[in-house]
């Protein structure tokens, strides 16, 4: 597999399985893939009032006179256009979609005594058995993905009542079954990216507008210092691409490296990191930084500017990022006053200042001149010039 502009290939790395590495030198702040979702869903409550489009996520107002509803389901599934309408109608927002959520919200439906995180597993379902129904090979890509089934409560109760909502003589063909319920789970779990909500500073937390799954992104291995990371501008994005997501390298990359993201903000503890890759990606993380942080002890754990209560929140006060760094190379770095801190270099230079935000800059995207020296902020979008 190549990108668009061949920066990047699939490979295969022992103990991590597919990966995509460099297949040229890449200059900092290049866009190395643009990434648009084969499935997106709402992470909204079942039987909640949209405020975002049903097709493209971007916010809307219900009074906004572009803005219209589905014939069926009304006030449950709005569109910022008729436009937006027209293509969900015959692509995510199907009679059987529609269905499906009309009987999933309705007074007494099982679903609503549930927790937030089973409502999105259930929109996430009936989302993916209509692409099956709608786009066979996309749904076909989707099973190819990383992640295995496992049977639990969980997804015999999902199973049951996805069986319950939806209808379609087709769904049998395609091995409707408990099993195929669990499978497609593992995937979405393991595979979806989130796409936010503008980043609210006076939110502790950047909530969830939506999550895709993107057939190509879903090959980036993690790395607790990565060398890449995406945006996405579901808002401010045109209509009908905004829901694509661009990756870019924080720094230049030699030819051959594999290039990983972080699947969370990067000022995550080391033993809370180890619990959630372990937990919800079935790995023990043996990245550089995890070797050092290894060895630290839980004083030293919180010593990086990490935030016990809270993983978004970066306390700048209690940073050991003083800027007395002596050398860098490739991002890594030399610090010659904190040999236990190897990373401190990455934190100065590629950890988002604004408060409450805890996001990751990547300069924007060379010119014919060169690298930019204008870093932006995955989360909070803040523009800022690069410190060296
Ligand atoms: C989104 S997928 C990434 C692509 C995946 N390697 C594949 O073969 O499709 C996430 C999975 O990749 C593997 N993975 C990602 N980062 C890893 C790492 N740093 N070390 C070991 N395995 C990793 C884990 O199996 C994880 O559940």
């Amino acid at each position: 597999m190549s990108d668009d502009n061949g920066s990047v290939k699939l490979a295969v790395i022992e103990n991590k399985g597919r990966a995509l590495i460099s297949s040229r030198p890449l200059m900092a702040g290049e866009i190395i893939l643009k990434d648009s979702p084969i499935l997106v869903y709402s992470a909204a409550p079942l039987a909640s009032d949209a405020n975002f489009c049903s097709h493209c996520f971007r916010k809307i107002s219900p009074h906004s006179p572009a803005t219209v509803s589905c014939p069926n389901c009304s006030s449950l599934s709005l569109f910022c256009s008729s436009q937006c309408q027209s293509i969900s109608l015959s692509t995510s927002h199907t009679p059987f979609v529609c269905q499906a959520l009309i009987r999933l919200s309705a007074a007494g439906s099982p679903i609503l005594s549930h927790d937030h995180i089973r409502h999105v597993q259930a929109r996430f379902l009936v989302s993916a058995y209509n692409l099956a129904l709608v786009s066979p090979p996309n749904f076909q890509t989707i099973l190819s993905l990383q992640g295995k089934p496992l049977i639990d409560d969980a997804s015999i109760f999902l199973h049951s009542l996805i069986s319950s909502v939806c209808d379609s003589p087709n769904l049998g063909q395609l091995g409707f079954s408990v099993e195929l319920t669990s499978a497609l789970l593992a995937k979405d779990e393991m595979n979806s990216f989130g796409l936010m909500a503008p980043f609210n500073p006076d939110n502790k937390e950047r909530s969830v507008r939506a999550y895709g799954i993107y057939p190509r992104a879903s090959f980036f291995n993690h790395d607790c210092l990565p060398n890449a990371c995406r945006f996405d501008y579901v808002d401010s994005a045109s209509n009908l691409t905004n829901t694509d997501i661009f990756v870019r390298v924080l720094h230049d990359v030699p030819a051959g490296r594999e290039i990983c993201l972080s699947y969370f903000p990067v000022n995550i503890k080391y033993s809370e990191r180890q619990k959630r890759l372990k937990e919800d990606y079935g790995f023990t993380c043996v990245c550089d930084r995890c070797n050092v942080e290894s060895t630290w002890s839980d004083h030293e754990d919180e010593m990086d500017g990490e935030d016990d209560d809270d993983d978004e929140d970066m306390d700048e006060d209690d940073g050991d990022v003083d800027g007395d760094v002596e050398e860098t190379v490739n991002g890594g770095v030399v610090d010659e006053e904190n040999d236990d801190f190897p990373h401190a270099y990455f934190f100065f230079k590629y950890m988002c200042g604004t408060e409450k935000c805890g996001g990751t800059l990547a300069p924007l995207p060379p010119s014919d001149v060169g690298p930019s020296t204008t870093m932006e902020c995955h989360v909070c979008g803040n523009l800022s010039k690069c410190e060296d």
